[in-house]
């Protein structure tokens, strides 16, 4: 849904009028329509207190009849946010059609709050594993999902191949069928634990020769159940892997529900540079996932609502999405053999975008005119 400027000065207006109630010296100065939200910037008088209109959120949220609004700090100014109505969700495969390129082992996640496509190179040494951690219903085994396929989609078998282990057999099976998958999916903990096995024997031949490729990108959907129920040896496999895999070109990406190092061993927690945190319950558990102490996890939305946390700094965004439907096309287009191009449209689409750069790539975009004028 298209958000008019005329909706969002209303918006602001009533903002405004909730603070001068409260007699809060601010005024909305701006702000940005994000994929899921719509973010108003106050510029508030000296002495304003980030708590005073933190107090006031039920109260904002409540004369723009929305269910909850969020008061946070970021860049010197503080903004109120709240969740924008009918917000479609980021399909992968829209948004692969506006990437002129994507680099070899390098994942589509989503969009970052300014509507840029987020992505994450594995075999760089700031990622090489990937935990993605949140609550039932946040998401992480849709983002999983995505993050996968797109790898398949840009990765010939030669460069990437995928190791699925679902001891649940939820996740990943419509995943199966990727031309990329190594062997079937480990769908029970005896399976799960004679694929890590042959991951560590593999990891060790690939050291004595010297070997990297294929990327093997393993993919666990319950990381603390399969330790729960594959034992202490499963543990000890995933550890070893998190500590030498990226050297020979081995990657894990694991979803978990509770990331505390009691469940998933501190080992293994600790070989995850980079962490995909969904809403989750509390601020504790936002602190485990992030190994930050003010992440704001536990406030998001859930559904795909992230944050990206690398080296102590964090990207919220919202992830992509994979319907059947998208998938079906993408395993049909797989099947059909090599492409043409490494770019994917949408029927009538045209990519007009520039190439994008290596690393986390970050490409500019119109953001939507403010819901008011400096000085008014
Ligand atoms: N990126 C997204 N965009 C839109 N909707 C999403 C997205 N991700 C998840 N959802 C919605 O949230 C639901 C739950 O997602 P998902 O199963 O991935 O959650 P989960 O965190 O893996 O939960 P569980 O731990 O129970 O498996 C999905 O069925 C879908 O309706």
């Amino acid at each position: 849904m298209a958000y008019r400027k005329r909706t969002l000065d209303m918006q602001a207006d009533r903002i405004e009028a909730v603070l001068a109630r409260h007699k809060v010296a601010a005024r909305v100065q701006g702000g940005a329509v994000t994929p899921r939200y719509v973010q108003f910037e106050l510029v508030t008088g000296l002495g304003t207190k980030v708590s005073k209109v933190a107090s006031l959120a039920e109260e904002i949220a409540l004369a723009l009849g929305k269910r909850e609004a969020r008061v946070y700090r970021r860049d010197g100014c503080i903004r109120v946010e709240v969740p924008r109505q009918g917000a479609d969700p980021i399909r992968l495969l829209k948004l692969c059609s506006r990437l002129a390129t994507v680099p070899p082992g390098t994942a589509v996640l989503g969009v970052d709050e300014a509507g840029v496509p987020l992505l994450l190179r594995l075999p760089a040494p700031d990622v090489a594993h990937v935990l993605i951690a949140g609550t039932t219903g946040s998401g992480k085994t849709a983002l999983a999902r995505s993050l996968l396929t797109s790898l398949a989609m840009y990765n010939r078998q030669a460069e990437v191949q995928l190791v699925l282990i679902d001891p649940k057999g939820r996740g990943f099976g419509p995943l199966q069928r990727l031309p990329h998958v190594l062997g079937g999916m480990a769908a029970t903990s005896e399976e799960a634990l004679a694929r890590l096995r042959w991951l560590v024997e593999e990891m060790e031949r690939r050291d004595r020769l010297g070997q990297r490729r294929p990327l093997l990108v393993v993919a666990i959907d319950e990381l603390a159940d399969l330790i729960q129920t594959a034992g202490r040896s499963a543990e000890a496999m995933i550890t070893r892997i998190s500590q030498r895999g990226r050297e020979a070109g081995i990657h894990l990406v694991a979803c978990t529900q509770k990331p505390t190092a009691s469940l998933i061993g501190s080992a293994v927690k600790a070989n995850f540079p980079v962490r995909l945190v969904g809403a989750v319950a509390s601020r504790d558990e936002a602190r485990y996932a992030t190994g930050l102490s003010d992440s704001g996890a536990e406030k998001l939305e859930g559904k795909g609502d992230f944050l990206l946390v690398a080296k102590a700094e964090t990207v919220r965004f919202q992830a992509a999405w994979l319907g059947p439907q998208d998938l079906e096309t993408v395993l049909q287009a797989l099947a059909a053999g090599p492409r043409p191009g490494s770019r994917w449209r949408t029927a009538g689409e045209a990519c007009q975008e520039p190439p994008a750069p290596e690393g986390l790539i970050r490409r500019l975009v119109k953001r939507l005119p403010g819901p008011k004028q400096d000085g008014r």
